[in-house]
């Protein structure tokens, strides 16, 4: 059985991916061993019903991460950072599955979103890749929702505008979001109370609470989000593009192993990445440049053909207002895509809108699936 070092099993995007293996019966098929940064010799968790042999490795201890077959890690980058070259060096042969974007973009790694991009799995693994690396969330919901359409070549260019949750900022953000809509409500809730209170002063009360010294902003960089939205997410880069923005581009081309982003034969992806008051589900408006003019039930055949999770959800008002939004998706595996009507542009101009849960799809489930595709083989 294979030994599988789990690294950040108790973070946020750990402990998503844990619930998904225990749900999915993977410890059956594991002889699993539990890594800390901060708790090593403590005892380990029980997952799936199953006893790990040996307390908490030290997350550090590169001859420890050896004995290991495969190693995945929801740690983060520093982490990534500061062992994977050690432990290859140390001459470890095994399968290292990340989701933290460190090596995304080497050229032995692989993005993986295998009901995406198995073709360009099976390709790495069978020249002896080793390196498996979750996309960025908003990558890889994207391409889970529209998977088919690239598939069948129909895709000139697209444009992203992203309405991003707090969780994909961290389990803090997502607190002081929730600490901030409990702010700008005790503010008003007198006045609230009150039906023949004046709108315009509660208001001017709620802008005054969100622009206040006192205001929970600490982890959104002193911007407040409830109430609001950041209109920047990660750090800027060239082209005035933020990082974020970036890799829709960078990583969407490399999942698809089309030529690098912005080189010939490559697919334009661009847009705005902005942060909004949701917990834990990105959506993405989408403007997509079709290579020639489709008749639109064929191409909502082809979105809904792509893979058992995406679903396409009829452009009609009251199913969309039910079914294409963060409160219907969160905590579920489902891509539903809607909004699907041609633009004012031309008939070859797609306008779309998906939602996706960013710590399933997004961030745990892409990493689960490739232990399986190794284990299976
Ligand atoms: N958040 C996201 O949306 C996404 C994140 N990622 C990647 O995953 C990495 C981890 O992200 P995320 O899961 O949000 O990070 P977390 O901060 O939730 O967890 C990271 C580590 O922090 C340590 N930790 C310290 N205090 C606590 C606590 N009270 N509860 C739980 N863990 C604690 C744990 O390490 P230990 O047990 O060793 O102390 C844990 O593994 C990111 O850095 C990023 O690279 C990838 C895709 C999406
Ligand atoms: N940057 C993403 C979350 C994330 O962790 O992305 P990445 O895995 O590319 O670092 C967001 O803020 O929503």
């Amino acid at each position: 059985m294979n030994r599988v070092g789990l690294v950040g099993w108790r973070g946020m995007v750990g402990s998503v991916l844990m619930q998904r293996m225990v749900e999915e019966g993977d410890f059956a098929y594991i002889e699993p061993v539990y890594f800390s940064t901060s708790n090593a010799g403590g005892k380990a968790p029980a997952f799936g019903g199953k006893e790990a042999a040996e307390p908490l490795q030290d997350a550090t201890n590169i001859d420890a991460l050896k004995a290991c077959d495969i190693v995945i890690t929801c740690q983060g980058g520093d982490y990534t950072k500061a062992v994977y070259p050690k432990l290859r060096a140390a001459g470890w042969k095994g399968h290292w599955i990340d989701a933290a974007s460190a090596l995304r973009m080497e050229d032995n790694a692989v993005i993986v979103l295998d009901p995406v991009n198995r073709n360009v799995i099976d390709a790495a693994l069978a020249r002896g890749g080793r390196d498996w690396i979750g996309g960025n969330c908003t990558v890889s919901l994207m391409l889970m929702g529209l998977g088919g359409l690239f598939r069948h070549g129909l895709v000139e260019w697209i444009s992203a505008m992203t309405y991003q949750a707090a969780s994909g900022a961290g389990a803090q953000n997502m607190r002081e979001l929730i600490s901030q809509m409990g702010a700008i409500h005790e503010s008003v809730k007198d006045l609230l109370a009150d039906p023949a209170s004046a709108i315009l002063e509660i208001d001017r009360k709620v802008a005054e609470t969100i622009r206040s010294d006192a205001f929970p902003t600490k982890h959104f960089r002193n911007t407040p989000l409830a109430g609001s939205l950041i209109p920047w997410i990660d750090v800027p880069v060239e082209d005035g593009q933020s990082k974020e923005e970036w890799k829709g581009g960078a990583e969407c081309n490399k999942i698809l192993g089309n030529a690098p982003f912005r080189s010939a034969g490559s697919i334009p992806i661009d847009g705005l990445c902005v942060r909004i008051g949701a917990m834990r589900c990105h959506s993405q408006a989408l403007t997509i440049k079709l290579k020639k003019d489709a008749p639109l039930d064929e191409l909502a055949d082809i979105i809904a053909g792509a893979n058992p999770w995406v679903k396409v959800v009829p452009n009609e008002r009251e199913i969309t207002e039910r079914e294409l939004t963060p409160t219907a998706v969160t905590g579920t595996l489902a891509v539903p895509v809607g909004r699907l009507h041609k633009l004012a542009m031309g008939d070859d101009y797609l306008g779309a809108f998906t939602v996706g849960d960013q710590l399933l799809w997004g961030a745990a489930e892409p990493l689960r699936r490739m232990l399986r595709i190794l284990l299976e083989r």
